[in-house]
């Protein structure tokens, strides 16, 4: 019998006996490990196309435990739409990197496949790891766990990275005693900046700041040159630079060939030399110390959950790792070899960079992991046709890589550009005229995505204003949002294109649609240039439009005071409603 015929046959006695997977897991990648290198990824791929049959039945089962059929009786999981999504929850052996658009049901699925693996497969949920970012994914993820597994659902380990990490060292008798100086956001939160701030000012000398000047005096800051407070200035945005730089450590392909770039690692190294003398570990410092813990051999007493017994590792937003996270997930699959690890994510919502995070860790996790494998979840069932195909628009996709739409429903898009211009002109005059434009163009657009829903029979929806940064063209975004007339009982919530992030509201008008301002200028971007490459700098813009576009579930409103943004010329395509000034 060939190993194929071997491994289905001991997939299918794992359902007959819920027996236990890790065997099996052992097995195929004992197997794999013997072809050359340039084989590998076929024979996994061959396994992986009979490994989906014993399970297919049982898969399709979970699915239509937790989602309702088509109104017409056809199965959830009979739809074509989520062909991927049995994929995903069927294939149970290789290790996967989900790449889930914008509302396919990425949450959905974790959960679908939680509940197969437990409900069918026999894996005591005590083997199941969860990791997210923040404290609001983990707890929409275990509200929803607890939701589809009942009392069972509570059993499965859901953490963020760094209360993982703040468990470990906490645990570790070498760091036990430390002072842990981060909380679980720390990544909204990086390394405490008055603290960098005084090694910055210790450590940055005439010539440093001779070379800042160098930097900029023949680009497009040379503005900032001239200005009196130029070394304030710059030493405000090594402070941001330095955490990027700390974040970035470790990551593949950086470029460290400057001044600029020599400085941020000097004035970094003494900032280290700081945390590390007074015995304390901030956010970045805390997640690498556990990371290199857990990847050593050293005993970790107390730490029982994730040492040899986990089976199966759920990793969210994996496109917004940076070395850290990878590391420590790295360090948990080393503690745990015969693991298998899901990693779930988005490349066109990578939107952290300037925190850090890097897309080589999810182009490169087949490259990573044993027996690994790539699969899509392209449904989106949050957003109307037109929005789904603005977002491919945004993200100038290729037909392969198009997110397609789930929901029968047209949704609409409309546009307006103010043409305001802004050459030789004071920043506050064109954002003055920008300011009055909004006004009227929020409130007609408002009411029309109202309209909107008198017209379907359905009661006035959410709605959000989006822009890149708090306060486009002199104004917040908050008070914009309160000069809406809004029907009784809805509330208006205004948000940046960054904290948009996994939520979604009805209706969505964009403020910034503008040529030149995604994304909205962080502190570290002027550094961020000896550390991104101008293609990745454009690309995260690219990436924000993208989340903020696909928020919108019924409409969504694109405003452009001045000149629209190129990747949102395929709005006017696809508007319709478009009236250009
Ligand atoms: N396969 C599906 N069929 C129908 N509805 C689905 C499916 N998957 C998810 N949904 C619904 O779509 C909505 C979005 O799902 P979910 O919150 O899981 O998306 P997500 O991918 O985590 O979103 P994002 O990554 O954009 O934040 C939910 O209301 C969910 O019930």
């Amino acid at each position: 019998m060939s190993f194929i015929e071997n491994h289905i046959q001991r997939c299918q006695s794992v359902i007959d006996t819920k027996s236990g997977l890790a065997p099996v897991v052992k097995k195929m990648r004992a197997v794999i490990a013997q072809q050359e290198d340039d084989k590998q990824a076929a024979i996994l791929r061959k396994i992986s196309s009979r490994e989906r049959k014993p399970f297919t039945e049982a898969a399709a089962a979970a699915i239509d435990r937790n989602l309702p059929a088509r109104p017409g009786g056809t199965p959830a999981s009979q739809l074509p739409e989520n062909k991927s999504l049995l994929d995903f929850v069927s294939l149970v052996s290789p290790s996967i990197r989900l790449r889930a658009r914008a509302g396919s049901g990425k949450s959905t699925g974790l959960v679908i496949k939680i509940d197969f693996l437990v409900n069918t497969l026999g894996v005591p949920p005590e083997a199941i790891q969860l990791l997210t970012f923040n404290k609001a994914a983990a707890n929409d993820l275990s509200n929803k766990l607890e939701a589809s597994l009942g009392d069972v659902g509570r059993r499965v380990g859901v953490n963020t990275f760094h209360s993982l990490a703040f468990h470990v060292l906490k645990t570790y008798p070498g760091t036990r005693g430390m002072v842990l100086d981060f909380t679980d956001d720390a990544r909204a939160n990086p390394a405490k900046l008055s603290d960098i701030e005084s090694a910055v000012m210790e450590n940055t000398t005439r010539q440093d700041l001779a070379a800042y000047r160098n930097r900029y005096e023949n680009s497009a800051f040379k503005f900032l040159v001239k200005q009196p407070d130029f070394e304030d200035q710059v030493r405000e945005f090594i402070a941001s630079g330095v955490s990027l730089y700390r974040a970035r450590r470790g990551t593949p392909g950086q470029r460290d060939v400057s001044p600029i770039f020599r400085h941020l690692k000097r004035v970094a190294g003494s900032f280290d030399a700081k945390l590390a003398e007074s015995e304390t570990f901030d956010g970045e410092a805390g997640l690498r110390e556990a990371a290199r813990i857990l990847s050593s051999d050293n005993t970790i007493p107390g730490f029982t959950r994730l040492n040899g017994s986990l089976q199966f590792l759920f990793v969210d937003e994996y496109q917004d790792f940076s070395a850290a996270f990878e590391q420590l997930v790295a360090g948990v699959m080393h503690r745990n070899p015969d693991a298998v690890l899901n990693a779930v994510g988005d490349d066109w919502q990578s939107i952290n960079a300037f925190m850090g995070a890097d897309l080589s860790f999810f182009r490169g996790f087949r490259s990573r992991y044993e027996a690994a494998l790539n699969l899509p979840l392209q449904t989106n069932w949050r957003c109307g046709k037109r929005i789904v195909e603005m977002g491919n628009e945004v993200m100038e996709a290729s037909n392969k890589e198009r997110a397609v739409a789930g929901l029968p429903h047209d949704g609409r898009v409309r546009v307006k550009t103010g043409g305001i211009k802004t050459e030789r002109r004071k920043t506050q005059e064109w954002h003055e005229e920008a300011r009055a434009f909004l006004e009227d163009q929020i409130a007609i657009m408002a009411k029309r995505a109202w309209d909107d829903d008198a017209r379907a029979g359905r009661d006035p929806g959410s709605l959000v204003l989006l822009a890149s940064k708090n306060r486009p063209f002199g104004r917040d975004l908050k008070t914009y949002a309160r000069r809406i007339k809004a029907p009784e009982g809805v509330t208006v919530a205004s948000c940046t294109s960054h904290a948009s992030k996994g939520r979604e509201w009805d209706h969505v008008i964009i403020l910034d649609g503008i040529e030149g301002e995604y994304p909205g200028g962080h502190p570290a971007q002027l550094v961020a240039r000896d550390m991104l490459s101008k293609a990745d700098m454009r690309e995260e813009g690219q990436r924000l439009l993208y989340v903020a576009v696909t928020r919108a579930k019924h409409s969504l409103a694109v405003l452009a005071p001045t000149k629209l943004h190129r990747n949102l010329y395929g709005a006017r395509l696809l508007a319709n409603e478009l009236v250009d000034a």
